[in-house]
């Protein structure tokens, strides 16, 4: 069983006043469109927010497929990594694919391939350049779990910090570029990012 968690806990602040998991991208909703692709290669679906994100995000996936479970954060505004932690907490899956609410061009082979990368190790990041995408990767649910709190009771946010704690495979360029393209990784923060990615859909 495959588990799919979607992180969408922050605060849109370089977007404006709204939240942006929920805001429109050409006529549909953002998360919308990571839940639709993500679910494709999945058999659940985890959103982690906020409480006060809820009722937004729920309107934004009625009628999916999936009827996507909530985790929500205790104690919100921890960053990504806490995020992960609460969102894995609640899969049911061994292995889950994480993925930022901010990544509408996710491709769902290329989760798929991470799944299999994945196998019988902890975790497979990708990194296509000099940053490891922890966002868009596949975990095993309770190791990598363990490894957040480990990390975080080390006082630790950055959201690689815990991976070195895992036995984990990492997916490089040539391996990316042979399954995908790098528009998987592109995530949206501004308006004039989301105007000018609403073009192409
Ligand atoms: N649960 C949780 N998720 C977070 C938090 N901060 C960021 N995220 C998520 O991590 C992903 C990448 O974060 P950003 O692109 O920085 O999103 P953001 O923090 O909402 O936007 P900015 O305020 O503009 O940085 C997104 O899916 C966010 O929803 C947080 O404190 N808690
Ligand atoms: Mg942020």
């Amino acid at each position: 069983m495959r588990a799919g968690v979607i992180v969408a806990g922050g605060r849109s602040t370089r977007f404006g006043d709204s939240d942006k998991a929920v805001a429109e991208l050409s006529g549909t909703p953002m998360i919308r469109r990571v839940a639709d692709r993500l679910g494709q290669v999945v058999d659940e679906l985890v959103v982690n927010c906020r409480d006060d994100q809820v009722d937004a995000i729920d309107a934004a996936l009625s009628g999916h497929a999936f009827d996507p479970a909530f985790a929500l954060d205790e104690d919100p505004d921890q960053g990504p990594m806490a995020g992960i932690a609460t969102g894995l907490g609640a899969v049911e899956g061994e292995y889950a694919a994480v993925v930022a609410c901010d990544m509408p061009f996710v491709d769902p082979a290329f989760i798929s391939y991470l799944f299999e990368r994945a196998a019988s190790h902890e975790a497979a990041v990708p990194r296509p350049d000099e940053w490891f995408q922890t966002t868009q990767a596949v975990y095993h649910a309770d190791a990598m779990r363990a490894a957040c709190r480990r990390a975080l009771e080390r006082g630790e946010h950055k959201v690689v910090e815990p991976i070195f704690d895992l036995d984990y495979v990492v997916v490089e360029r040539e391996d990316v570029l042979e399954h995908t393209s790098l528009e998987t990784f592109e995530n949206l923060n501004t308006r004039e990012e989301f105007e000018a990615a609403a073009e192409r859909f």
